[in-house]
């Protein structure tokens, strides 16, 4: 049964979460492999304690064969995944690994290859991919390819209609997903947006935490789909909470990083070991996963990409808009905002947004 918790004072609903047995009833597609339930059941973050069932879902789901893709009435699990970048890939990836029935598009085509070889099968277009598919979902940039993809020329919502779910799994502004959704629910088709917390080995791990806001009925319906390639979800109820929710983090996470890098530059300075530094931080109360993570690299100024810096200052411009659209002064993401602008005019709009650490080092 679905849990609720009231959240005041904005009365958005979190909704935590919907049993297995009420999943799959809306899923005749989806697997049920009891007996493999126990040996794959991973530890679960607080968040996700009432939803113990959802998370037997994924178990059963990642556990099983390629026939298992069909449930008790033999129906298939259709399932559409539209870009394919350094998320997408790696989500598509655990939803064809699952047994789901994946069909991909990608702009760049190249980027499909890998997993028409492991089994997806491919649609030259959004609206092709929508139209053979349940449920799609898309993974896209920004606002402006998130809203070329659903609405424009051979675009999803051309391909959706009645019974079919569009869910976009994006980091765009709640403006973008209202629009996207308008166009989507024309069709007679449902729409959830989606964006995800987590990063690049998240999302290989299955470990991404969906914010979900949208129709309710297909949040139950994709929610053994969020489980194979996410660790947790919530239910935000209207569309623009969602996106306004990943905006809120991805703008405190864009200051942390901007404010970590200059500790690590400012200890350098001083002749203290920025390693020592990273070590410091992590046993203390301001520890944090990303600042272990990528603290060691940074201190050898190496920025393996995860999450593209581009992105990242889309996020903090974007966020800026929200707090703009509400007068809520936000003077520190403002600040780190003007610094990823900077690193972008250095040509590091593509490395790790840890990389803003270089723009720093290039002022000093
Ligand atoms: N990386 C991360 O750690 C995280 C990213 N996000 C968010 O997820 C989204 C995707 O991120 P990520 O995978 O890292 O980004 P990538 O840059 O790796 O991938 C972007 C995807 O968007 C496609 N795309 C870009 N422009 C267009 C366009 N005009 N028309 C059609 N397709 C287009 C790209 O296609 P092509 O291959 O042809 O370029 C690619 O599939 C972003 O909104 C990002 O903010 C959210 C959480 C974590
Ligand atoms: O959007 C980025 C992330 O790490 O989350």
């Amino acid at each position: 049964m679905a849990k609720q918790l009231l959240l005041s004072p904005n009365k958005i609903l979190v909704q935590q979460e919907v049993a297995m047995a009420m999943a799959t009833s809306f899923l005749p597609w989806k697997v049920s492999t009891a007996a493999s339930l126990t040996t794959l059941a991973r530890p679960k973050p607080t968040i996700t304690s009432s939803r113990s069932s959802s998370f037997s879902t994924k178990a059963a789901a990642s556990n099983s064969s390629s026939s298992s893709t069909k449930g008790d009435d033999g129906l298939p699990a259709r399932v559409g995944f539209l870009g394919l970048g350094i998320m997408g890939s790696p989500m598509a990836l655990n939803l064809l690994k699952a047994g789901c029935d994946v069909t991909v598009w990608n702009r760049t085509k190249s980027k499909c290859d890998q997993l028409i070889d492991l089994g997806a099968k491919y649609q030259p277009s959004p609206a092709e991919v929508a139209s053979s598919c349940n449920i799609t979902f898309a993974m896209l940039a920004d606002p402006e390819s998130a809203v070329a993809v659903a609405c424009g020329t051979n675009g999803a919502a051309e391909g959706m209609g009645p019974g079919k779910g569009y869910v976009d799994v994006s980091t765009v502004d709640a403006a973008t997903s209202k629009l996207i959704g308008k166009q989507i629910t024309k069709t007679g088709a449902s729409f959830l947006e989606a964006p995800v917390s987590g990063s690049k080995k998240p999302a290989e791990d299955g470990q991404l935490i969906f914010l979900t806001a949208g129709d309710a009925t297909l949040y139950e319906t994709v929610a053994p789909l969020l489980d194979i390639m996410g660790k947790s979800r919530f239910y935000l109820g209207e569309v623009g909470n969602g996106a306004a929710m990943k905006l809120v983090v991805n703008m405190i996470m864009g200051s942390m990083m901007a404010s970590f890098s200059e500790g690590l530059l400012l200890s350098e300075k001083v002749g203290l070991d920025p390693n020592v530094l990273v070590e410091v931080v992590s046993q203390g109360a301001i520890s944090a996963p990303m600042f272990s993570l990528k603290g060691p690299s940074m201190v050898k100024a190496s920025y393996p990409t995860a999450f593209p810096l581009k992105h990242q200052q889309k996020d903090l411009r974007l966020a800026l808009g929200l707090a703009e659209s509400v007068s809520q002064p936000v003077p520190v993401a403002a600040a780190a905002n003007e610094l990823y602008k900077v690193a972008k005019s250095h040509g590091l709009s593509d490395q790790d947004f840890s990389a803003v650490m270089e723009a720093l080092r290039a002022k000093s």
